[in-house]
């Protein structure tokens, strides 16, 4: 087809293609090469992309102008977009046969202007981390005006924009000034320099050392210790799990260090400064970040950068006055004692060089927009305003952006301007392990705590989530002397917290035995939670002390430890205080509400389920006059309040369970308990059964399948914290599913344990899929219990290693139902073929086994013949992407020669050669049921294929064998595909 026809044909998805993600750098990429292979004339490029032009329209433009000029600039064009779009945007588009013209080959170019017109788009790459020092040249040499350089440098462009502004303009006024840009490209290239050894100037040195020793300050210690003493960061500082968001599949296996937040890994928007890091209530995103500006202080990270500003959202909520980005920098942040201007100069000549830091943009007062545009830093704007523009990059273009957030919170407005996602996992057993032994001196204790988690796996199972490790190293004395089953619901873990904290001041003789710990301290419970309800709903997370007073808390209330000081609070009315952590504030929400008898009676309804409308979703008169001062009710950001509510809500299912009557007899009468329970049981069930609502018919021929919510994970965790068995059993006795699926939901070893807990009591057997989550070995184990009802367990992507494998088995090989399992990208090595064996040894029914891309080499698979030469039932085995070769093919396919039902082979991109096709060729000269062989990515050669053709021959079932990227010409393709058209290439 033609390439006109190919531009019109496909207009819509050229459109797309060219505005992908919002982003004007494709299309500005193929105007450049379209410039430098002198297909488009300047003049078309001057109609085609004025600065007030949207977007959309520049697009249409051009794929306009292309059609008009006709068919040899419609070539050009589809030649440009296949080099320039990502591959995620080529696939589904046809280019045709369209050639890139050879570049460098043309004549050579006669003057400045026309080199500078050939080399566009390398010279945009080259340009756009140095276009301050090119304006410095031209202007140096009288070609530029400072007008001509605040053009160029306009805060709204980005570097790349710059760049390409600076080559137009260097155009527009001749070859003379095309020279000097030559130039000083040439110079720069033969003598790099790096900014770094640039010269700084004194005043911005002085206020680095200032703005470093106040940072150091105020990271040095762990406020969660406050009220309980203090831990330097850097005893208590435990590595934790650092993995890229989806979206860059090649970086996904990596670990990732701290710095690697700010380096090139898993970069998806070269042109965004913002990077994201998101993570679970207490994962630990602040502490991440204060880890980053200790060592930044201290010169021991982040060397490129010479000032690091850190903002704290829950902060930036109590500024109500308009602010310029100087004030907001130096007022927030660290006040310079002098030469502002100079300063802030700098900052602004010099954006490359500076990081900004925002926690918990989850929890500011506004959801994220990009609808009011503020690009001036001098003028003064609402904070809100400030903070968006400075994410998107309106405001300070260049400068590094590192901002926490819980992953729900984030709106797909503000993913539009990500540079990356890095997703915070918490920590690793190892970590755990780590973080007990590091919060104990004594050696015995962190042993003994280490041992309890060990027999409690469900424990262990929450400790992967920082907070929780800490309140239960914290709480050592309460666990260890714990003396049934001990803890195992999040409820549990926080009930511990509070007699810890409540006991803390009263020497040893006088603590209370049992549950006479409570009865004392029952008065403070109520007083903040009071408080911490109020907070929640209004929200609010910081207190003034009149806040405190119109909650009636006490000093003896603020001695036992649950609110803390807030730091760097500048403001009139005095001392501020907040909860030790969010989650801490919704525990004493929950406690408020259980315990409250006056408390309304649509509270808990409307918890779980919040009526539509903004602002309160508790009764006002539940509260009473506490809500706190600060509170703002329009408009607040929904993400991070509905989240905190979602996890005030588990608390209070975990308070109304039947283990906790004692302790809650003692200040409610049972009739009003037994009422709040049952209103919450109605609602879980409630919730449940909209979701199964949701699940679609059946098309005919596929299994009734139904895609979870996050928000079902979450009522199925408050059904696990009530822990009655009925309740689980009642929840899901109505789901008739024959295939759940869970995939990218932040499942973790938590939400595991709460799952088992639940779907082991499904009625009819069901396919689980939790791809793409972080189960892990902990999770794996704590899925054991519903085993039994799982026909297939899809585990793609979930860091499980051979411990966790093991354990599976054991428990599989005793489960009749479970038939089918994927582990695709795990960390599975030759340590867990064994158990494989013994699985298809004894299983006789058992039909799919898929190890894609995990670390089994040629011992591992001679382990897994043994156990496929016994095996009658397998249909599916894939091995796909690991490191087999040659040995392992022939011992797979010696055993599967035996095997009565394989359909299905795949040993994708293994190292094979024509041996292991050799032997491949005789399974399928004697399989009577292999329908698919997937060998491409080896590197068998034409002798190899000879194998395979001969082996066709005398099989009828085999219906392709799948050969592309093996080491065959092109000659040798065409000819064996000509032979045999079950050869696919
Ligand atoms: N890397 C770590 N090393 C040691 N302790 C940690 C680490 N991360 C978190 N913690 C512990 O967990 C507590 C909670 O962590 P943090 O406040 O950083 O979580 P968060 O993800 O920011 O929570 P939220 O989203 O609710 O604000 C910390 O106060 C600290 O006690």
């Amino acid at each position: 087809m033609g390439a006109q026809r190919l531009v019109q044909g496909q207009r819509a998805e050229l459109l797309q293609a060219l505005c992908y993600g919002g982003s004007a750098e494709g299309l500005e990429s193929v105007i450049d090469l379209l410039l430098a292979w002198e297909v488009l004339l300047s003049e078309d490029h001057q109609s085609l992309r004025t600065p007030s032009q949207p977007l959309y329209s520049s697009a249409r433009a051009l794929l306009d102008l292309a059609c008009i000029q006709g068919e040899s600039t419609c070539a050009s064009l589809l030649a440009a977009l296949n080099q320039v779009l990502p591959e995620t945007q080529r696939a589904g588009l046809c280019f045709g046969d369209c050639r890139v013209p050879p570049q460098g080959t043309g004549p050579v170019p006669t003057s400045a202007a026309q080199a500078l017109r050939r080399d566009r788009p390398l010279l945009v790459r080259k340009l756009r981390g140095g276009v301050a020092a090119a304006l410095k040249a031209l202007l140096a040499s009288g070609s530029f005006t400072v007008y001509d350089c605040d053009e160029v440098q306009l805060l709204l462009y980005t570097p790349s924009q710059q760049a390409r502004r600076l080559l137009d303009l260097v155009q527009s006024k001749g070859e003379s000034t095309a020279e000097v840009l030559l130039q000083h490209i040439q110079q720069t290239e033969s003598n790099p320099t790096s900014p770094v050894n640039e010269e700084i100037p004194t005043e911005c040195l002085l206020y680095q050392k200032k703005l470093r020793s106040s940072l150091s300050a105020q990271s040095h210690f762990l406020s969660t210790y406050g009220g309980t003493g203090s831990l330097s960061l850097d005893d208590i500082y435990t590595e934790v799990l650092l993995e890229v968001a989806k979206g860059s599949s090649e970086a996904q296996q990596q670990p990732l260090g701290l710095e690697d937040i700010l380096g090139l890994v898993g970069t998806m928007n070269e042109e965004a400064d913002l990077v994201l890091v998101s993570g679970e209530a207490g994962s630990g995103k602040s502490t991440l970040l204060q880890r980053l500006h200790l060592l930044w202080a201290r010169g021991a990270a982040l060397h490129d950068f010479l000032f690091l500003f850190p903002f704290s959202c829950r902060r930036l909520n109590s500024e109500e006055r308009e602010l310029s980005l100087k004030d907001l920098l130096f007022l927030h942040c660290c006040w310079p004692d002098q030469d502002q201007d100079l300063l802030f100069q700098y900052i602004l000549d010099h954006p490359h060089k500076v990081i900004f830091t925002f926690d918990g943009m989850d929890e500011f007062r506004l959801g994220f927009s990009d609808e009011q545009r503020h690009c001036s830093p001098n003028l003064p704007a609402p904070v809100s305003i400030l903070l968006f523009n400075l994410l998107q990059g309106s405001l300070m273009k260049g400068v590094r952006k590192v901002a926490t957030s819980r992953p729900e919170a984030i709106t797909p407005s503000l993913r539009g301007y990500l540079r990356k996602e890095v997703l915070l996992k918490g920590f690793s057993a190892g970590g755990i392990d780590c973080f007990v032994r590091r919060h104990h001196s004594n050696p015995c204790v962190a042993a003994r705590v280490l041992d309890t988690l060990r027999i409690n796996s469900a424990l262990f199972g929450l400790c992967h989530i920082p907070v929780f490790c800490w309140i239960v190293s914290q709480c050592s004395r309460e666990l260890l002397g714990c003396s049934s089953r001990g803890p195992r619901t999040i409820t549990d873990v926080y009930l511990m917290v509070l007699q810890h904290f409540l006991q803390h001041h009263s020497p040893p003789e006088q603590r209370s035995p049992g549950s006479g710990w409570w009865q004392g301290n029952v008065g403070t419970a109520m007083r903040l939670g009071q408080l911490a309800l109020g907070g929640l709903d209004s929200p609010c997370y910081v207190f003034s002390v009149v806040d405190l007073q119109r909650c009636m808390v006490t000093e003896e209330d603020l001695r036992a430890g649950f609110l803390i000081q807030t730091k760097d609070l500048s403001s009139p009315d005095g001392k501020h205080y907040e909860f030790l952590h969010v989650t801490m504030q919704c525990f004493f929400a929950a406690l408020y509400i259980v315990f409250n008898n006056d408390i309304d009676r649509s509270t808990i309804p409307n918890l779980f389920c919040p009526p539509h409308r903004k602002g309160s979703v508790l009764s006002r008169s539940c509260l009473g006059p506490c809500l706190p001062t600060h509170c703002h009710l329009e408009g607040i950001s929904e993400g991070a309040d509905r989240l905190n509510l979602q996890i005030t809500a588990t608390f209070v299912s975990g308070l109304l369970s039947q283990r906790h009557r004692h302790l809650l007899h003692q200040v409610c009468p049972a009739p009003a308990l037994d009422s709040k329970c049952r209103q919450v049981v109605k609602a879980l069930s409630w919730g449940m059964r909209r979701h199964f609502r949701s699940i679609p018919r059946p098309v005919r021929g596929e299994k009734k399948s139904m895609h979870a919510m996050p928000e079902f994970v979450w009522l199925i965790k408050c059904i696990y914290e009530m822990q009655d068995s009925d309740i689980a059993k009642g929840a899901v006795a109505r789901l008739e599913v024959e295939h759940l699926k869970l995939t990218y939901c932040s499942i973790g070893p938590v939400e595991c344990t709460a799952l088992a807990y639940v779907l082991q009591h499904l009625r009819g057997r069901v396919g689980l899929q939790l791809d793409y989550n972080s189960v892990g070995d902990v999770g794996v184990e704590q899925l054991l219990p519903c085993l039994d009802i799982c026909h297939a367990l899809y585990l793609r992507n979930n860091n499980i290693s051979d411990e966790g494998i093991r354990k599976l088995i054991e428990k599989g090989i005793q489960c009749e139902n479970f038939q089918k399992i994927a582990l695709f990208n795990n960390n599975l090595t030759d340590a867990c073929t064994q158990y494989f064996a013994h699985l298809l040894k004894k299983r006789h029914n058992f039909l799919s086994l898929r190890l894609g891309n995990n670390y089994i080499t040629a011992v591992g698979a001679e382990q897994l013949a043994d156990g496929l030469r016994s095996n009658k039932s397998l249909q599916f085995l894939g091995l796909w992407g690991n490191k087999v070769r040659d040995r392992g093919a022939e011992a797979l396919a010696e055993a599967l020669k035996g095997s009565p039902r394989l359909t299905w082979l795949s040993l994708v991109d293994n190292g094979i050669g024509n041996s292991g096709a050799r032997a491949l060729a005789e399974l399928i000269e004697s399989s009577k049921t292999l329908e698919e062989l997937w060998l491409s990515k080896n590197c068998i050669t034409r002798e190899g294929v000879e194998y395979l053709l001969c082996a066709l021959e005398k099989n009828t079932s085999v219906q392709s064998i799948w050969l592309r990227g093996n080491k065959l010409s092109p000659e040798e393709v065409e000819e064996v595909s000509r032979r045999e058209s079950r050869l696919t290439f």
